[in-house]
């Protein structure tokens, strides 16, 4: 507060703290980005924001925007520009920047694009903010976490990639609507490839204590009388729907993403399906990032859960892995 009639009204007894705890750098003020911010800000997970784009009109305006808004939010403080300095001492890092997919256009297409990209941006963001987790959205989302975790130098439990979180999210809402009950209370994974490779988990879905594998032994399988694989089929091809009927796809992701950086401030350990190293795991061999359930915390990723998996999803996981490590090999970094 610098006015004179503010140094007439309230009397100073120390300096004000310039930053709130907290604080989260959304890299990216497109569709995406602005998503995860209004979902951060009205979720209550943190007030403190910091928005990052090349478009420095854009992002004024949605600062404006956001803050004429500040009565209905808690004290928001929302800065932003191209400036990467600006995102100084960021808590957790969001990566939306980057180009998206055109109607039909599969993921994994973006990715020399968008590696070029996370060249550029990831040094200076590391720069500003050494101890930052840093979530990557932008796609092919596996393969940019890669590249993201590469050029940070940082550990492999602080960068991590949104993943089959947004894929688990839809499974559950297909589920819900077939079985009458919450997606809250379907526990149903989708693992791998956050893309047309995913791997749905058949043999764990669980409703109030009961594996419905038990119920249906077939269910998800070719000769399953309820077909309920084509809800797997529907996953894969949410996205696709979605921008073919309004260009993008936002909302569900900035849900996502409120979520899993809720579950980290809250050092939570809580199981997401998200996108880690899995070198190592399930018996895949090659140094690719794809999603499985894995504990978060305040530290980032802590844990992968030793999911007890067919030998058929097994197989699915691994040709999960090797679709991803082509593309990823195939970059010129
Ligand atoms: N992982 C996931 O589940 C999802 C990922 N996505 C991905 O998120 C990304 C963003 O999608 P949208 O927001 O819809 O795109 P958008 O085109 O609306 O926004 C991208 C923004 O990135 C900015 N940008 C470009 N280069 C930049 C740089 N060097 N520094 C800072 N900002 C820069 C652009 O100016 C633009 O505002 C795409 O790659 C998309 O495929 C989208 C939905 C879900
Ligand atoms: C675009 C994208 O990756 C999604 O909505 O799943």
């Amino acid at each position: 507060m610098t006015s004179k009639l503010a140094s007439c009204l309230l009397s100073k007894l120390s300096e004000p703290q310039a930053t709130a705890l907290n604080k989260v750098t959304i890299v990216g003020c497109g569709d995406v980005g602005i998503a995860c911010a209004v979902t951060l800000l009205t979720q209550r997970v943190t007030h403190n924001i910091c928005l990052l784009d090349v478009d420095e009109a854009k992002v004024q305006g949605e600062i404006s925007d956001l803050l004429h808004g500040s009565k209905f939010l808690e004290y928001p403080t929302i800065v932003g520009g191209r400036d990467v300095a600006l995102s100084i001492n960021s808590r957790l890092i969001i990566v939306t920047a980057g180009v998206r997919q055109k109607e039909g256009e599969p993921r994994l297409e973006l990715a020399q694009r968008n590696a070029d990209l996370m060249k550029a941006i990831i040094p200076d963001l590391v720069k500003f903010s050494p101890n930052a987790i840093l979530l990557i959205v932008t796609n092919p989302v596996d393969v940019m976490t890669f590249v993201a975790w590469k050029i940070s130098g940082l550990p492999r439990h602080k960068v991590i990639g949104s993943g089959t979180n947004l894929d688990s999210s839809r499974f559950r809402f297909l589920l819900s609507q077939k079985l009458g009950v919450s997606p809250k209370s379907v526990h149903g994974w989708i693992i791998g490839e956050h893309g047309d490779q995913s791997v749905a988990i058949w043999s764990g879905i669980n409703v109030g204590s009961v594996n419905l594998k038990d119920i249906n032994p077939d269910i998800g399988q070719n000769n399953d009388p309820e077909k309920f694989g084509k809800i797997h089929e529907q996953v894969v091809s949410a996205a696709y729907e979605v921008i073919k009927l309004k260009g993008y796809t936002n909302w569900a992701i900035g849900l996502s993403c409120s979520d899993i950086v809720k579950k980290i401030f809250s050092n939570s350990n809580a199981v997401l399906p998200l996108s880690v190293l899995a070198e190592g795991q399930q018996g895949i061999d090659v140094e690719v990032y794809l999603s499985l359930p894995c504990v978060v915390n305040a530290s980032g990723v802590t844990h992968i859960v030793k999911t007890m998996l067919t030998v058929e999803e097994k197989g699915k996981l691994k040709k999960s892995a090797a679709s991803i490590f082509k593309v990823q090999s195939e970059l010129k970094l």
